[in-house]
């Protein structure tokens, strides 16, 4: 994401005309954007700067704004069900993800988490994240690409279970189907007081990976559910947001002794 001013092509913009009436678009010369308020050209939008305004082709002023970290992040092409930034933002923080941080990760999917803990570990630190799915690593490199992030990422084109690794790492994270499964290996990889984490959609995975932990001796076991109820902030008319993602996952978070 860049921090200049002008909107260039392919750059990122929050097309806004009000709270409910407001889209993400990736700037194109050459294209029409689609708006109930009637369309707007891509060359009123390329060459424009954020904080202007332009008017659409039934008159109204949509304002063209820098939009946020998540509001790209959603844009991203899905090659498999990516971890959301609500559930991102628990593993972040209770992983001890921060600038110069080295985080493994297994699997990398369409990079989206991949992303947002390269965003905590820069600029020192680094992710190395195990992808053994080709395609997969195509989706996720143009990912970690439009994010700016991928300096920050060590990809390996394998599978985890097959990784020869050094105790070199201040976290782990987990999203794949069996967690328990790499759970050696990620416990093996970590420092001594760092945090393991798997991601999991269903309560059979959740025991699995639970009773692994305990076999391997991981201490302060704790399991997440996020829910995030986003209201409407309309004033007057502030209240609960009518639809909200009702289930992602489980997270689950141990610690090395
Ligand atoms: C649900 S996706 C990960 C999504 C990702 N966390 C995101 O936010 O975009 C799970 C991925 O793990 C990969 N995977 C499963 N087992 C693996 C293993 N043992 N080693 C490496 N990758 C693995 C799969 O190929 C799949 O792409």
């Amino acid at each position: 994401m860049s921090r200049s001013d002008a909107i260039d092509e392919g750059s990122y913009v929050l097309l806004y005309f009000n709270e409910t009436i407001n889209y993400v678009i990736k700037a194109r010369r050459s294209a029409t954007f689609n708006t109930i308020k009637g369309t707007i050209r891509g060359d009123q939008v390329v060459g424009a700067k954020y904080g202007d305004e332009v008017i659409s082709s039934l008159g109204y002023a949509f304002k063209l704004s820098r939009p946020d970290i998540v509001d790209v992040l959603m844009k991203q092409r899905r090659a498999t069900q990516p971890i959301y930034p609500k559930d991102a933002a628990i593993i972040i923080t209770y992983c001890n993800v921060v600038p110069g941080a080295v985080v493994l990760e297994a699997g990398m999917g369409s990079a989206y988490l991949t992303s947002m803990l390269a965003m905590h570990v820069m600029p020192t630190g680094k992710v190395v994240s195990y992808e053994r799915d080709s395609s997969r690593v195509r989706i996720a490199e143009r990912t970690l690409k439009e994010m700016g992030v991928a300096p920050f990422v060590e990809i390996k084109e394998q599978d985890l279970a097959e990784a020869r690794l050094d105790r070199e790492f201040d976290a782990a994270v987990l999203d794949v189907a069996e967690p328990w499964a790499l759970l050696p290996t990620a416990v093996g990889a970590v420092r001594h007081g760092a945090n393991v984490a798997a991601y999991v959609p269903t309560i059979g995975q959740v025991d699995k990976t639970i009773s692994k932990m305990a076999e391997l001796g991981l201490i302060r076991v704790q399991l997440f559910e996020s829910i995030l109820r986003p209201w409407k902030t309309v004033p007057g008319e502030i209240r609960p947001q009518m639809w909200m993602l009702g289930h992602t996952g489980f997270i689950i978070i141990g610690k090395r002794p």
